[in-house]
């Protein structure tokens, strides 16, 4: 199948280069462009050269694994809903695509350094998200400011509308989410099963680590199309709310996780990591052309009114 989904070197941008000043202005053009044209168009990229240390994500696939194997009522007691933004969700807790019938899922979700972590259960797993927030936190700003240029603005643009970043919930939804897909049987396989319903981000933009298993497909001109694991690559694509700011210039492409064909694959558990971008809670999403295109909405409104259309319990 053909890639469609394009892979952009990082190179001097990532984070091997300390400090975002002393990076070469034409690599920060390039990498611009080649967003810009990946964003107007699939809405996805692969970005390699990124420089985030693949020890940290491969612990807190770990630290996850070791949450997801505890007993349901353990997890439970850790459970998350609209208000409350930490914690775990469990199998159909969050229905993405309203025509699936099942979406057999995990995940447990924490806002900020200082949420609920299953600190008593999974020890290692606060340090493990805390050691891989702050490098998320500077790629993403990166990103922002490569972004902002772009489209001809100042370069803090959307950084001084993210300022709270994964520092405090009450302030900004940015959402570090690990995510399990567990082993599915037989009757799992059944019409309308999936692993992640069809639905397209809510935020500004998701960075996304996947293990080797597949099963992640975009929907591009009308077709879908894989969007395979490739190794020491984060996938970014683009949420509803950067569409909305761009007048959809920028295309939030919808996107599922489906329940592979092979058994093998069926049987085995997936994962995958998300850092979910938001801009802060109380910044209002207006078309930044003057466009009435889309109705003006704040950031924590949308994403209230994204979780509870996802029967999110
Ligand atoms: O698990 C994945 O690969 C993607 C999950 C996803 O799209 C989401 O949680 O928004
Ligand atoms: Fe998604």
């Amino acid at each position: 199948m053909e890639d469609v989904i394009p892979i952009i070197d990082l190179d001097k941008l990532g984070l091997q280069t300390a400090k975002f000043e002393d990076i070469d202005q034409t690599v920060v053009h390039r990498v611009s462009k080649e967003l810009d044209s990946a964003f107007s168009t699939v809405g996805f990229v692969y970005l390699k050269n990124h420089g985030v240390d693949q020890q940290l994500v491969d612990n807190l696939f770990q630290r996850s694994k070791s949450f997801f194997h505890l007993p349901e009522s353990v997890k439970e007691t850790y459970r998350c809903g609209v208000d409350n933004c930490d914690g775990y969700t469990g199998r159909d807790g969050e229905i993405l695509d309203t025509s699936a019938r099942h979406e057999i899922r995990e995940s447990y979700d924490v806002a900020s350094p200082n949420g609920l972590y299953p600190d008593e259960h999974a020890p290692e797993f606060r340090q493990a998200i805390n050691d891989l927030a702050p490098p998320m936190c500077e790629l993403t700003f990166r990103l922002l400011s490569c972004m902002a240029l772009a489209l001809g603005l100042d370069k803090n643009f959307f950084g001084d509308r993210h300022s709270y970043m994964f520092k405090a919930a009450e302030k900004n939804r940015t959402i570090f989410r690990t995510l399990y897909y567990p082993s599915l049987a037989d009757t799992d396989t059944l019409a309308g099963v999936v692993r992640c319903g069809l639905h397209s981000d809510y935020g500004t933009i998701t960075l996304l680590f996947q293990d080797d298993m597949g099963g992640l497909e975009i929907l591009s001109q009308g077709k879908w199309f894989p969007a395979k694991p490739i190794p020491g690559t984060i996938m970014i694509n683009l949420g509803d709310m950067m569409q909305f700011w761009t007048s959809d210039r920028y295309v939030a492409t919808v996107h599922r996780v489906v329940v592979p064909e092979e058994e093998i694959r069926r049987r085995t558990p997936r994962q995958s990591i998300a850092f979910f971008v938001h801009p802060d809670n109380d910044v209002m999403i207006a078309p930044l052309d003057g466009s009435g295109k889309h109705q003006p909405v704040d950031a924590l409104s949308y994403v209230k009114s994204r979780l509870i259309a996802s029967s999110y319990k």
